[in-house]
């Protein structure tokens, strides 16, 4: 059968995330593939996100790659891509999800508990700038961009000459977890946050492969079984629950935000926890909620996107004013 070509972005772990699914992919539908590199919005500008949109820089080179056919999927850190739906294509897969949490990668072996009062952490998300302030008041946030080699060399380290807010000028950085240990960098995270002190971003941790859908909204049928074969329940029940939130509320990636689904396959629990937060810590709302849902019944996505809907709901008026266009930094 004729190989099939998986557009990426080109930054280190979006190739390497990508070779990962198209391996596995390939496997599947016995195909061969094809990488092609597209330079996104995202990878270009180096303004913060806040400030250029922040929602689907990263993905609109990639969606029109698919659409013009110079693509036949496209592989997204999910939590990059915007919550709404996008006409002609679909999200034909979800992987399985890699640890959902943030790391913290600072000097000296630091956790949260133990940073020096007042250390400076580097990062470009209000929502982890909002929840390292709720922990920990006095530490210093500076907004931060660039790829993950990047910014963990803006980690203060001995021996390692400082060039102010180039190098080693930081005590620390929060970066996903997924993304440090894909790219094999696991030694310098210090402290894996948990999700009781810092819920993850909706959808981070997973991958979703994009494709042009059919009339129907469907994947076209050359795909449709090695899709099928890679997508992985559990994490899309739980992203669709998370992603969710975002829709109902009328918010991006960028927005201080963070939910956290997670399915049990035995019981059948779709649990469901939702923090909208100030970028300065000084406010904070949560919400939770929970669902049985059967993962076997063809409606069990609608019931998981329902779950995400209501717990959005209880937070409509409590958290409208922190999901404003002001309410970043940068
Ligand atoms: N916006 C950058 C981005 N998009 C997805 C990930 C992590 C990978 C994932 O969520 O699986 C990262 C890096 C980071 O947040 O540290």
């Amino acid at each position: 059968m004729a190989s099939f070509r998986v557009g990426t972005r080109g930054s280190a772990l979006a190739t390497t995330q990508t070779g990962m699914a198209a391996r596995a992919l390939s496997e599947l539908g016995g195909r061969d593939h094809e990488i092609v590199l597209i330079k996104t919005e995202g990878d270009v500008n180096m303004a913060p996100l806040t400030k250029i949109g922040g929602t689907g820089v990263f993905v609109a080179a990639l969606r029109q790659a698919l659409l013009d056919n110079t693509c036949d999927v496209a592989v997204h850190s999910l939590k990059d891509l915007p919550a709404a739906g996008y006409p002609g294509l679909v999200i034909g897969a979800y992987s399985v999800r890699e640890d959902v949490r943030d790391a913290l990668c600072a000097a000296d072996g630091h956790t949260l508990a133990t940073l020096p009062e007042g250390a400076v952490i580097g990062t470009g998300s209000p929502r982890r700038a909002a929840q390292l302030k709720l922990a920990r008041p006095d530490l210093n946030i500076v907004g931060i961009r660039g790829n993950v080699d990047t910014r963990l060399g803006r980690v203060r380290r001995e021996g390692r000459e400082v060039i102010e807010g180039k190098q080693g000028d930081l005590d620390a950085v929060v970066l996903a977890a997924s993304g440090l240990i894909r790219l094999g960098r696991e030694e310098f995270v210090t402290e894996y946050l948990d999700p009781s002190v810092m819920l993850p971003a909706p959808g981070q941790g997973a991958l979703a492969i994009e494709a042009r859908a059919t009339a129907d909204g469907a994947v076209e049928e050359e795909l449709a079984s090695m899709l099928a074969g890679y997508d992985h329940l559990p994490t899309r029940l739980a992203v669709v629950a998370e992603r969710s939130v975002l829709r109902t509320l009328a918010a991006g990636c960028a927005a201080p935000i963070g939910g956290y689904a997670t399915y049990n396959e035995d019981s059948g629990e779709l649990k469901l926890d939702v923090i909208v937060a100030n970028v300065d810590g000084s406010e904070h709302v949560t919400a939770s909620g929970q669902i049985t849902v059967d993962h076997n019944e063809t409606d069990a996505e609608a019931s998981a996107d329902a779950l995400g809907a209501s717990v959005a709901e209880e937070l409509r008026h409590s958290a409208a004013h922190l999901i404003t266009r002001e309410n970043h930094f940068g």
